[in-house]
């Protein structure tokens, strides 16, 4: 079962001349979660405003667990579409303490035990008479996410719900907002532009650039297989080059010598393709056939990031990021060898 439905939707926003989102589709099972990830401006918020029903769109058609909400000749209000929003900023109500947030314009028999559901939900049973301004980031952020789950809704929109959190309470609330959402049987979508929210709490991802959907996966397909080189560097680091599909099928020769490509049998030998290579793909290795300098790097705790310069076959210097170990000691002009791994090889179009 469905629980959104959106056919070739397109809006252009009055006095622009450029689509802020094209044609868009998108289908979302009953209870997954789903995130709009792309920069800013690709389109993300529209999208997530046109399913709300803050905006209309132009052309297409949307539909909300089997019910047209808006097309050329529907439009159902925001209010009645049974969605629950959480905002970037929380949006809380300052004078109203946490219950009142919780079970604002919930007018229900059930109101109080269903307050207190949401609230034991979240994990805020005991907070009822507080306000916003006596709660961390992450228990306002619990409140809004609890609010909107209130009414029961069939779809739950997150706008960038992440973006306010420090870095480690970011990490923890991904797992939190996922297990209430699943708990909740919501089904959800989220617009983030980090790709590490996007990976951590997604069940599927759509990739928009320029309001165009560039790749919809679930996090392992995206980040493994993705379709072109915007998708293979805004999701993860990536190293793109550019080859011929080898006789076998089963490899490229590009500048820096043949590379082992599992993925690239369905193409033809002799086709011309670019590959997108993760650098947690590159093993270092003193016999390793690529040879580089280290040009600069960036100690992350989990990995040394290294840029390394390498001269190809055709006397051409090219970048390449490599994760090397933490403990390892390098120095800037240092010589690295490595060697490619044919996992995280994927052939790419190139959309440039
Ligand atoms: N109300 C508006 N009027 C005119 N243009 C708009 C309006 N809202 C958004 N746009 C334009 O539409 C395009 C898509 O904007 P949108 O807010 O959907 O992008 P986004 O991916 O959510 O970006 P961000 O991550 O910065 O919020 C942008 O070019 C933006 O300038």
């Amino acid at each position: 079962m469905h629980d959104i439905e959106i056919k070739s939707v397109t809006k252009t926003y009055i006095g622009t001349k450029e689509a802020a989102v094209k044609e868009l589709s998108l289908v979302v099972e009953k209870g997954s979660i789903v995130t709009l990830l792309g920069p800013s401006g690709c389109g993300k918020s529209t999208t997530l405003r046109l399913i709300a029903g803050f905006e209309r769109a132009d052309s297409g058609s949307i539909s909300l667990a089997g019910k047209t909400v808006s097309d050329s000749n529907t439009w159902i209000p925001p209010e009645k579409r049974g969605i629950g929003m959480v905002f970037q900023d929380y949006a809380l109500f300052p004078h109203l303490n946490v219950f009142d947030n919780v079970g604002f314009g919930y007018k229900e028999k059930d109101r109080k035990s269903r307050v207190m559901e949401v609230l034991e939900l979240v994990n805020l049973k005991g907070y009822e008479q507080r306000y916003p301004y006596e709660l961390s980031g992450g228990q306002q952020q619990r409140v809004a996410l609890a609010r909107a789950l209130t009414r029961r809704p069939v779809v739950v929109l997150l706008d960038e719900p992440f973006s306010n959190l420090d870095a480690d309470l970011r990490v923890s609330m991904r797992i939190e907002v996922k297990r209430i959402i699943k708990e909740a049987g919501a089904t959800a979508i989220f617009v983030s532009h980090d790709q590490k929210d996007a990976l951590a709490i997604s069940d599927q991802i759509v990739v928009m650039k320029d309001g165009i959907v560039q790749q919809i996966g679930t996090p392992r397909e995206i980040y493994q297989y993705p379709e072109n080189r915007f998708v293979a560097s805004f999701v993860g680091q990536s190293n793109i080059l550019e080859g011929t599909i080898d006789q076998d099928g089963q490899s490229i020769m590009t500048n820096l010598g043949t590379v082992p490509c599992a993925h690239s049998h369905c193409r033809c030998a002799g086709e011309k393709v670019c590959i997108s290579i993760r650098p947690d793909s590159l093993q270092v290795d003193a016999s390793g056939h690529i040879k580089g300098q280290v040009k600069t790097y960036t100690y992350t705790g989990e990995s040394i990031d290294a840029v390394v310069s390498i001269i190809d076959e055709g006397g051409i210097s090219q970048d390449m990021i490599v994760n090397l170990h933490p403990d390892q000691q390098i120095n800037i002009g240092d010589e690295v060898r490595f060697r490619v791994l044919p996992n995280c090889v994927s052939v790419v179009k190139n959309d440039d």
